[in-house]
């Protein structure tokens, strides 16, 4: 759409006090990677046969799905072209590798996240290394997704019921679902596009159950891609979001696989049935790890991509004088508007931090776990449960508040908020349910606690805790310092809430699980331990809004920093240009209810009944 810049965000752009360039830069870790950044979203974004001719919820579900998988496979090419020319498109020093440029592309979710995302990823971290020289071939024709919830579990994965038995005599392992609860549910690109699976199952051999292990398995001919005999596969139909997503069942009957087809760089099955145990119980879940870590950066960037749309809009909204005898002002002068909107776009920069330091993190231990050292795995799994519970939670409330701040057009799925909003609520579920996850974080509080309270030693990180039990805290600070303070009483004081609920339970006579689940409201929910006063938040509030005026001239200049595309915004509200009103007339006049100036359903329905007395 061509046409002048909106005039109020042309001014909000002269008054912004700060180099937006350079900030896009710090966001992207870097000028070079902006400059890669960019290249690579005009080499994508200029396939013409990535856009849509009909918006795409005008299309039927399958429709939806065809086209997905069209637009997926011409990525995919694309994908494997820039691996061939070097390009590191994977690295999550950012959130803006070629990932976050296919929002604009499927407007939605690529069939094939998993299979780039989740299958090849697991292969590489726990398939021996010759498993991987066979597998992790560029041309190969498995396109696989990471099967693992089924119909009955999800969160507890310890009782997932289907088994993986070795049979000896033929060198294989039968994949087996006993039951319709044991049915695979859930994983992404299994309904339709998946010719092959990693499974997770319960391996026996001889009798005996040796827990969760990983499978790869073919479900699908390469050729015909008809579901192989003894697999029973579809897709489950349609949901909140990740309508292109084209999630499946699948069941096994009795299907048969090599064995050496478990992933087996942790972890053996010898020939003759020999387990050999791996370094530690719970590196069959390091994909999961990976992924809560991920997806920290990419909810960063979901809330970017929100306030980008919202703040504009604010922008150029304008709706009642301040003043009676002013002029209608832009919404964005409203302080709760911009207290709705600037929380935004700060914990977009938050979470954008945190998500960078949890990769390096992640790094850092995955390169000791090689070396055979375990001991940071513990506080990396107890980081990534919380702060994935938490930035999801974060971010799904925080776009929902950035549709309502954009009033009724927020509604409209040309705003792209509600797409965004059901992309980024699935997080709160999968890969490990929001308060599942935070008692995972609890659990290893509490183990801290425990030493605390019996005046053992703690390592440095939970020092905080026996400042707490010698009430070392200072008074409240209203500093950063003073802030961090405050927050580690917090905690110190939750656990220890907790725990002493947790200690009570079990001196009236609980066992330790009733009594963990008894406490679990405390484990998960913030309590009112703190060292701040009445004064204080008093104090605090006037700061807070000293702090958004401070922000309002440059709110337009935070949000074009975060450097996000029209094509990758896909919004009526948030483009660049700010010609809202222009872009949803526009928009309007695709619904094909618009095609035909009279409906037939008036000739069939209407008017035999508004014209039936003048017959
Ligand atoms: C690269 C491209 C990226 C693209 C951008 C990103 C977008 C990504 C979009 C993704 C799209 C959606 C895909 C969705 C996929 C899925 O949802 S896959 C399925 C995910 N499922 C889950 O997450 C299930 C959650 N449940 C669990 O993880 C476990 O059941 C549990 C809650 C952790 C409990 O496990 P259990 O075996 O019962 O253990 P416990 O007896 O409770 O003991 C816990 C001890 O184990 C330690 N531990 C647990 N997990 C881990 C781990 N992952 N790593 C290390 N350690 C672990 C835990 O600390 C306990 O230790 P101790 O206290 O010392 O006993
Ligand atoms: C969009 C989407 C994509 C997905 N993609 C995949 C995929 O690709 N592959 C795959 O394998 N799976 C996938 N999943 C499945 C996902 O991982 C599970 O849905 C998720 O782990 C939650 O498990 P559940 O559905 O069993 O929830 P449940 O565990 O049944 O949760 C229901 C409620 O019970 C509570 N609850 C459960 N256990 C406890 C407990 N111990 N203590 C306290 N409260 C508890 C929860 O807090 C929640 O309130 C996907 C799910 C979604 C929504």
């Amino acid at each position: 759409m061509g046409g002048r810049v909106n005039e109020d965000l042309i001014k909000e752009r002269r008054k912004c006090t700060f180099d937006i360039k350079e900030l896009t830069h710090i966001i992207d870790c870097g000028e070079e990677n902006t400059i890669k950044r960019k290249q690579i979203d005009n080499y994508i974004l200029n396939i013409k046969e990535l856009w849509d001719d009909v918006p795409e919820e005008y299309l039927s579900h399958k429709e939806r799905y065809e086209n997905a998988i069209k637009k997926a496979f011409i990525v995919l090419k694309v994908l494997r072209q820039l691996h061939t020319g070097n390009i590191q498109i994977t690295d999550h020093r950012t959130p803006t590798n070629v990932y976050s440029i296919q929002d604009g592309i499927f407007r939605n979710v690529n069939p094939l996240l998993i299979h780039i995302g989740l299958f090849w990823s697991t292969i590489a971290a726990q398939a021996s290394t010759e498993q991987q020289a066979e597998w992790l071939q560029p041309d190969s024709s498995m396109i696989g997704t990471y099967v693992q919830t089924e119909l009955g579990h999800g969160s507890f994965i310890r009782g997932i019921e289907t088994t993986a038995t070795y049979d000896s005599t033929t060198d294989e392992f039968i994949l087996h679902t006993p039951r319709l609860s044991a049915y695979k549910w859930w994983p992404g690109g299994l309904g339709n596009t998946a010719n092959a699976c990693l499974v997770m199952a319960q391996l026996y051999i001889n009798g005996t159950c040796h827990g969760l292990h990983i499978f790869l398995a073919q479900i699908r001919d390469f050729d015909t891609h008809k579901p192989l005999p003894g697999i029973k596969v579809g897709e489950i139909g349609p949901k909140m979001g990740f309508n292109t997503a084209d999630n499946g069942f699948l069941g096994f009957d009795n299907h048969r696989i090599p064995r050496t087809n478990m992933l087996m760089k942790n972890v053996q099955v010898l020939r003759d049935g020999t387990y050999v145990k791996p370094k530690h119980d719970k590196l069959t879940y390091g994909s999961m790890l990976l992924t809560r870590v991920t997806l920290i950066s990419d909810l960063a960037y979901q809330l970017s991509k929100a306030a980008t749309i919202a703040v504009r809009y604010s922008a150029v909204r304008r709706q009642s004088p301040i003043k009676s005898n002013e002029p209608e002002r832009q919404i964005l002068d409203f302080v709760s508007q911009q207290h709705k909107l600037f929380i935004t776009i700060a914990s977009s920069h938050v979470y954008r931090v945190v998500g960078l330091w949890m990769w390096n993190s992640h790094k850092r231990v995955t390169a000791d776990i090689h070396e055979g050292n375990m001991g940071q795995l513990p506080e990396l799994h107890a980081l990534a449960c919380c702060l994935k519970a938490i930035s999801s939670r974060d971010a799904s409330a925080l776009v929902e508040q950035c549709r309502l701040a954009c009033g009724g057009h927020g509604y409209m799925m040309a705003s792209n908020l509600p797409q965004i909003y059901a992309y980024t609520t699935a997080a709160v579920t999968y890969e490990g349910e929001y308060t599942v996850l935070l008692l995972q974080t609890a659990r290893y509080l509490v183990k801290f606690w425990r030493l605390a309270a019996e005046h053992k030693p703690l390592p440095q990180n939970f020092a905080y805790f026996e400042d707490y039990i010698k009430k070392n805290f200072e008074q409240w600070r209203n500093s950063p310092e003073g802030i961090i303070e405050g927050f580690k009483a917090i905690v110190a004081g939750k656990t220890k809430a907790a725990y002493d609920t947790l200690q009570c339970n079990l001196r009236n006579g609980r066992e330790f699980e009733e009594a963990w689940n008894m406490a679990s409201v405390q484990l998960t929910n913030a309590s009112e331990y703190s060292t701040i006063s009445r004064n204080d938040i008093e104090a605090l509030q006037s700061r807070y809004e000293e702090l958004l005026a401070l922000i309002r001239p440059n709110a337009v200049g935070l949000v074009d920093a975060f450097d996000i595309r029209d094509e990758v915004l896909c919004s009526t509200l948030g483009a660049y240009d700010g010609r809202v009103y222009e872009r949803m007339m526009e928009e309007a006049s695709k619904s094909p209810l618009n095609e035909d100036v009279v409906n037939e359903s008036f000739h069939k329905y209407i008017r035999p009944v508004t014209m039936k007395n003048k017959l």
